[in-house]
């Protein structure tokens, strides 16, 4: 992998300049997510250089997701009051011009999430986030895979990625091997990375997250959501390199979150 040309449509210096712009704006990110990955993703936040802010009560979230960087919603463990504080979040993000991020957990067997999501997909998010399993489900060209776990690959969803990218409005990316990221129109496979992601709970979660946080730094929600998988994938391969299982990997991965520099980034980064 590290031979491949770099890509035509965004260059390593934008790459570094979008994680450089990330830090020194410290985006405050609202984060409405599961009960499982809750702490996790703060951390991550934090590490990467972000403010997170777990506000996913009703009556406080539409509040907060107004004054907010930008807003993640995640359907882990949907619970009624979540997502009630999730609609209102939705609809004062959307009102104040705000990118949000939704990531699909799940969806397909699990009937609630799944009529949710399929109504917070019209709702114009700017990104929407999931393996490839449930990418294909709010395409509605699958049916899901097995409860949190992809059953597909990330090619056999790239077809559906670019439809549900048109038919939402939204940049969609799909996580795997080799991640995809998609406006519909252009397309990105973010490199590297490791499967010791796979391994600590919240790997997919966190990273929708990260996504979020570089929405407010650059302009085109495409190269924010290219350089948040870039900059995560970047910090996966250093942790995995000083780590001998998923435990030390969780630990090694903040720290190399927090030490990745732009120029570090920049040097790492392959995409296609
Ligand atoms: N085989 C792999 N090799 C390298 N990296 C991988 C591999 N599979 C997944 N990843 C990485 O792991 C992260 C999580 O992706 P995954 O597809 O597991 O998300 P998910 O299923 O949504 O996770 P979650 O369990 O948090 O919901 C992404 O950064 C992705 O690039
Ligand atoms: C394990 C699990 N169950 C519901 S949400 C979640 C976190 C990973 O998606
Ligand atoms: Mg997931």
């Amino acid at each position: 992998m590290g031979s491949m040309a770099p890509s035509v449509v965004f260059s390593p210096g934008e790459l570094a300049d979008a994680l450089g712009a990330l830090r020194a704006s410290t985006p405050l990110v609202q984060v409405l997510t599961n009960t499982v990955v809750t702490n996790f993703t703060a951390n991550v936040l934090l590490a990467a250089g972000a403010s997170p802010a777990m506000a996913d009560v009703p009556g406080e979230a539409g509040g907060f997701a107004s004054v907010a960087s930008a807003v993640l919603v995640n359907l882990g463990t949907p619970n009624s009051e979540q997502r009630a504080a999730m609609a209102e979040a939705v609809a004062a993000a959307n009102a104040a011009g705000t990118g949000w991020v939704l990531d699909p957990v799940a969806v397909g067997s699990l009937r609630v999430r799944t009529d949710f999501a399929l109504g917070l997909r019209d709702l114009t998010p700017t990104v929407i986030r999931g393996n490839a399993s449930e990418i294909m489900v709010l395409a509605e060209a699958g049916s899901g895979g097995r409860g949190v776990e992809a059953t597909d690959t990330v090619d056999s969803a790239a077809a559906a990625a670019r439809a549900l990218a048109l038919r939402s409005g939204a940049v969609v990316a799909v996580s795997g091997e080799a991640d995809l990221v998609t406006d519909g129109t252009r397309t990105v496979y973010v490199h590297g990375g490791s499967k010791m992601l796979t391994l600590v709970t919240g790997g997919g979660c966190a990273l929708g997250a990260i996504c979020a946080a570089f929405l407010p730094v650059v302009k085109d929600p495409l190269l924010a959501a290219v350089a948040a998988h870039a900059f995560y994938s970047a910090a996966a391969e250093r942790a995995a390199a000083a780590s001998s299982g998923p435990g030390s990997f969780a630990v090694h991965f903040l720290d190399a979150l927090h030490a990745l520099s732009p120029a570090d980034l920049a040097a790492t980064a392959v995409l296609s």
